[in-house]
């Protein structure tokens, strides 16, 4: 097996993944995500963005090749190994915002920090300053159905920075969230995974969100594409942009 990159927090070589009804998943993804680096993985619906990030956070064991955190081998772990990595190492959030119904707003953003073992005085204050972050600190004491569908989104993106992860894994965060609201969570995020130096892995097929990241990659039917962006053409309306494999 050949070792990671040094400087890469998280590496994969030639992933290979299938649904477990057969449909296919990812074929032959290779790449490097650096320490502190907000990487964007793109692609239209169904381009495998999902599969990927289920992949290199070890919710799932690929069929081939390699996934590397750090010097922890994720591809040959056992499942209890993976849980303990996702639960101390890594967060995720999901496109739509799933709570525990019958915890409070704070309760929910504190969770993950109790189950690795932080007081429940502790978890509250952390919790606590990144819902104020996210603007929803004045609605820790409300039950999730008491919210907002956004509001919730925002307790969920709370509840996975909370822990300070070292990955983060964020799968088209801003999804349920108005355009007005997204510039202002997703700058939050980014500022707070800068500052805190949280990797960040993020899913979206929207360009606006991927700008914001340090570098992007971008999928097609499960595999890594090149996208060119072609000029414009006199004879042609807007700008063409047409992928290859690499
Ligand atoms: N649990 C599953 N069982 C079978 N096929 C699946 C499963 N999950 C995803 N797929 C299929 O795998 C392919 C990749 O899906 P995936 O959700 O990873 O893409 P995506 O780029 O994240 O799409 P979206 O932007 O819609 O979330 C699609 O063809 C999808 O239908």
């Amino acid at each position: 097996m050949e070792a990671p990159p040094d400087n890469d927090v998280l590496w994969a070589r030639s992933l290979h993944f299938k649904h477990p009804d057969g449909s296919p998943g990812i074929a032959g993804i290779s790449l490097g995500v650096r320490e502190s680096e907000i990487l964007a993985v793109g692609g239209p619906r169904g381009s495998g963005k999902t599969t990927l990030l289920r992949c290199l956070s070890g919710q799932v064991r690929v069929d081939g090749g390699e996934v590397w955190f750090n010097s922890s081998p994720v591809h040959t772990l056992g499942p209890l190994a993976r849980e303990k990595l996702r639960r101390d190492r890594f967060g995720w959030i999901d496109p739509a915002p799933a709570l525990v119904p019958e915890l409070n707003v704070w309760e929910n953003a504190a969770l993950p920090l109790m189950l690795r073992g932080t007081s429940r005085r502790r978890a509250k204050v952390a919790a606590m300053e990144w819902l104020e972050r996210l603007d929803v600190g004045d609605k820790s004491k409300k039950r999730p159905h008491e919210l907002l569908q956004a509001e919730r989104q925002r307790v969920a993106i709370a509840r996975a920075l909370a822990p300070g992860p070292t990955v983060l894994f964020a799968d088209e965060p801003t999804a349920p969230l108005h355009r007005a609201d997204r510039g202002h969570v997703l700058r939050t995020l980014t500022t707070a995974a800068r500052s805190h130096g949280i990797t960040v892995v993020l899913a979206t097929h929207d360009q606006e969100t991927a700008a914001l990241a340090d570098r992007s990659v971008s999928l097609l039917d499960g595999r890594r594409v090149k996208t060119v962006h072609l000029p414009d053409a006199p004879d042609t309306e807007g700008r063409a942009a047409c992928s290859l494999s690499v």
